[in-house]
């Protein structure tokens, strides 16, 4: 024990209420400082010193204590003091700290209910998703999708179990879940939870990447705004905000886009592109065009990741759309043979027994293509139209629709030019055969025949030891028909031919043409994905929306599957055969799609092109006036005679009440002399396809100045010929109001017409500008106006409010109270 201590048993502290001042003065107080940094005054008793005057020690008996006993003193009181506060200090630290955790445990337990509920959200969505499988349309820019706290929230197994005691949920399944990993890295993308990766691919439609530490977008992600609203979950997307930092994009650029394409690409408003551009000193409109650096500017600052990709690997992955699921699809047959051999009989016989048409009752259309259904459910897509021309054409636009060839051989007539014409198109497109030996009910019938001379031309049938599936059959009496509809079906069979219908829908057109109070309507063979109603597309150089679907019984459908033909109506012209049809996602890549596909259309013609037309259009049109021409006059010079079919049959397509197109010759081989001079002699165009002129007809195209065009691919040939009729067409004129007037006074002059003295009442009136004069309500002349003046000033335009004088051309009988009406006319190219 310290001497401090024996002193304080000793005596007792000197601070009884006799010894006590009753209030300590400023020099009686003692300041504290604690450990804590607070302060205090502590009242003390201070013996000043032992030589100081006694008059200073009075009261208190504090003076009977020496100077080193009262120091102790103090010390001992300031002592017990800071020890009584520390306690204190401490006692509400401790309370305090209970307090805090009390609080935490209380949030812990919020938490994980909400974390449970949670829960039952995803395993519902997750229940519903394991019937579709993941989509992986490469149409949608990818979607990157950041979640933060979803994997570190984790509600303890036993109580999952407690609380959807009927889903069943095991420590596999919390084993599996991911660890938090190095954000951004491809782990971290690959451990984030599939079921959290399913339900936002369900909700923005798209594939998603899930990563763990991006910045919060959310609320500029306008997709992810609308599909959450969608579903009825705006309440929810504000809890969520905090939690899931979305969205990065992976956005593909193939070239200068419109601001509003862009926007729609990184999901915001275009407002905000506009914004941010000006920010950045460039002042656009959401139809401005970006440069491509400009865009990728503009994506990086939005927080997405920019790619650029060529549009022909954008086309070849649309395309070739995939997906996980797979299904039978039916088989795709053209018929083809010789002339007179059967082909339409054949295909009207084998639609009148489709157990479709039958059933439905429907009335049936030629729309190029027809399905028959067998009992089993099976069903075969025939092309209906018969011959080699389809098939030629098909091939040109580098479609390949067929799957199998129906080769029809008269029983009595045997292999003909056109039977080995076909088995050439067969080898060189690699489709296989099936050959229909027809008119099996003539007694002059010699299947045997067929089949021996078929086996000159490289085409063993199975009678003849071969793999060639071949059937007797007879278009005239039905016979064998089922037999034929059965062996094509065991041709499909071993093809094995699939088809994916979750997938957007890819197909090809067969034919198109225009149809009264329907417009352009196409018929689309759907071969991959799903057509739906509403979809957008594009074919060929056109982009559309499905607005309406026929099937071939004239029946309106939502949807078509692959197989089907179905009329489509929805597009701005009419689409050429063969064109690659294909639904897309956005529009704004419909649009990209087809501005590309023209472009290209455009340099690859360029480069081989010896066309000989006019650059300047207005001078293409004084030319065609000059001619006095409401008839476009064609001399055709093709390579071969399929090309000449082709061309033709899609020039048959080309109606328009104003303008006509007449071929006066169809020729297989070079330009010639006489070609030319026919051309010059009837005002036609010569329309050359991928063959060449003779250098002597060269020199006389450029001496009598014949038009000649130049192509290798007949859709661009058709658009170039329809481009010119529409130049034959008389503009439409078009009337933009300016202003009105009232005639107030009128001015006679001598040896020159009366003036016209107006008030402008609305907008401006306008010298060389055309108007109308109105008399109460009848309508006495339209013409220009001459001269305008103001004051003595003549002026190019007198706007509301001001008089004028004004003098017409033509026309001067003006009388006080006339009503003037001035309009500007455009006149407006015409389409076809
Ligand atoms: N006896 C008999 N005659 C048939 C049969 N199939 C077709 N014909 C007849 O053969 C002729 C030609 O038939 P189409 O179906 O027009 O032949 P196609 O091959 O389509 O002829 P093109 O269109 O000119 O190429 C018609 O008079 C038919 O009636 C058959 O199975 N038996």
């Amino acid at each position: 024990m310290t001497e401090e201590r024996k002193d304080k048993k000793r005596k007792p502290l000197g601070l009884s209420v006799e010894q006590t001042p009753s209030r300590p003065t400023e020099k009686e107080s003692v300041k504290q400082t604690f450990v804590q940094g607070k302060t205090k005054r502590v009242a003390v008793e201070v013996r000043r010193g032992s030589r100081g005057s006694s008059d200073r020690r009075s009261g208190g008996g504090f003076e009977k204590f020496t100077d080193e006993e009262q120091l102790r003193r103090i010390r001992a009181v300031q002592q017990a003091l800071q020890e009584k506060e520390e306690a204190e200090l401490l006692k509400i630290a401790r309370e305090k700290a209970d307090q805090e955790r009390k609080a935490l445990e209380a949030l812990q337990e919020e938490q994980a209910k909400k974390e449970a509920s949670q829960e039952i959200v995803d395993t519902l969505s997750v229940k519903k998703e394991t019937k579709n499988v993941v989509k992986e349309d490469q149409g949608v820019p990818l979607v990157k999708e950041v979640s933060l706290e979803e994997n570190s929230k984790k509600v303890p197994v036993e109580e999952k179990k407690r609380k959807f005691s009927n889903e069943r949920v095991s420590d596999r399944d919390d084993a599996n879940k991911p660890k938090r990993t190095k954000p951004g890295t491809e782990e971290s993308a690959r451990t984030v939870p599939k079921r959290a990766k399913q339900k936002y691919e369900k909700i923005l439609g798209s594939p998603v990447i899930l990563e763990d530490d991006l910045v919060n977008t959310l609320e500029d992600d306008v997709s992810f705004k609308k599909s959450m609203l969608r579903k009825g979950k705006s309440g929810k997307l504000k809890k969520e905000k905090k939690n899931i930092l979305v969205i990065s994009r992976s956005v593909e650029l193939t070239g200068p886009i419109s601001v509003q394409d862009l926007s729609e690409k990184i999901a915001v408003k275009s407002q905000k592109v506009v914004q941010l551009l000006e920010s950045l000193g460039k002042s656009v409109t959401a139809y401005s065009i970006l440069d491509v650096e400009t865009s990728e500017l503009i994506i990086t600052e939005m927080g997405h990741k920019s790619q650029r990709v060529g549009l022909e690997d954008l086309e070849a992955r649309w395309w070739g759309v995939k997906s996980k699921t797979y299904e039978d699809r039916p088989p795709v047959v053209t018929i083809m043979g010789h002339v007179d051999h059967g082909k339409t009989s054949l295909l009207d016989a084998l639609r009148e027994t489709s157990v479709a048409s039958g059933e439905k009752g429907g009335i049936t259309q030629h729309i190029g293509a027809y399905q028959t259904r067998l009992k089993s459910g099976k069903q075969v897509t025939f092309i209906d139209t018969p011959g080699h021309e389809a098939f030629i054409r098909m091939r040109e636009r580098g479609s390949a629709v067929t799957d199998i060839i129906v080769l029809v051989v008269a029983a009595d007539d045997g292999v003909k030019a056109q039977t080995i014409e076909a088995i050439r198109h067969a080898k060189t497109s690699n489709v296989p055969i099936i050959v229909a030996i027809n008119k099996i009910d003539k007694t002059t019938a010699k299947p045997d025949v067929v089949r021996s001379e078929l086996l000159n031309h490289g085409v063993v049938v199975e009678k003849m030891g071969g793999e060639v599936l071949d059937v007797e059959v007879s278009a005239l009496t039905k016979k064998n028909l089922d037999a034929l509809i059965e062996t094509i079906l065991l041709q499909a069979e071993m093809m094995e031919l699939t088809c994916s219908p979750d997938t957007k829908a890819r197909g090809t057109i067969i034919e198109s043409h225009m149809r009264k109070g329907h417009g352009h309507v196409a018929t689309v063979l759907i071969q991959n994905g799903t057509l739906r109603k509403g979809d957008i597309f594009v074919a060929g150089l056109l982009s559309g929306k499905v607005r309406m679907m026929f099937d071939a019984e004239g029946h309106v459908v939502q949807k078509a599957t692959p197989g089907q033909p179905v009329e489509v109506l929805g597009f701005s012209r009419s689409p050429l055969s063969g064109d690659r049809f294909m639904s897309l996602d956005q529009e704004s890549q419909a649009r990209e799609f087809v501005e590309w596909k023209k472009s290209q259309a455009l340099s690859d013609d360029s480069s081989e092109v010896t066309s000989n037309l006019p650059e300047n259009s207005s001078d293409l049109a004084q030319y065609f006036k000059s001619q006095n021409v409401k008839t476009l006059f064609l001399v055709i010079n093709a390579d071969v005679q399929g090309s000449l079919e082709g061309l033709a049959y899609e020039l048959e397509k080309i109606h328009h009440g104003e303008v006509a197109l007449q071929v006066i010759s169809s020729e297989v081989g070079p330009v010639s002399e006489s070609d030319v001079m026919l051309a010059k002699t009837s005002n036609a165009i010569i329309l050359m396809f991928n063959t060449y002129v003779l250098p002597d007809a060269r020199k006389l195209i450029d001496q009598e100045k014949v038009i000649l065009l130049n192509h290798q691919i007949v859709y661009r040939a058709i658009e170039e010929v329809k481009t010119l009729l529409e130049k034959l067409l008389a503009p439409e004129i078009q009337e933009h109001f300016l202003g009105k007037a009232e005639i107030i006074k009128v001015f006679h002059v001598k040896k020159s017409s009366s003036i016209a003295g107006c008030l402008v009442k609305e907008g401006a009136l306008r010298r060389g500008e055309y108007v109308k004069i109105f008399r109460d309500k009848t309508l006495l002349f339209e013409g220009e106006i001459k001269s305008l003046r103001h004051v003595k000033n003549d002026m190019k335009e007198v706007k509301f409010g001001y008089e004028c004088g004004m003098i017409l051309e033509g026309f001067d009988a003006f009388e006080v109270g006339d009503r003037i009406e001035c309009y500007e006319k455009k006149s407006i190219a015409r389409e076809l």
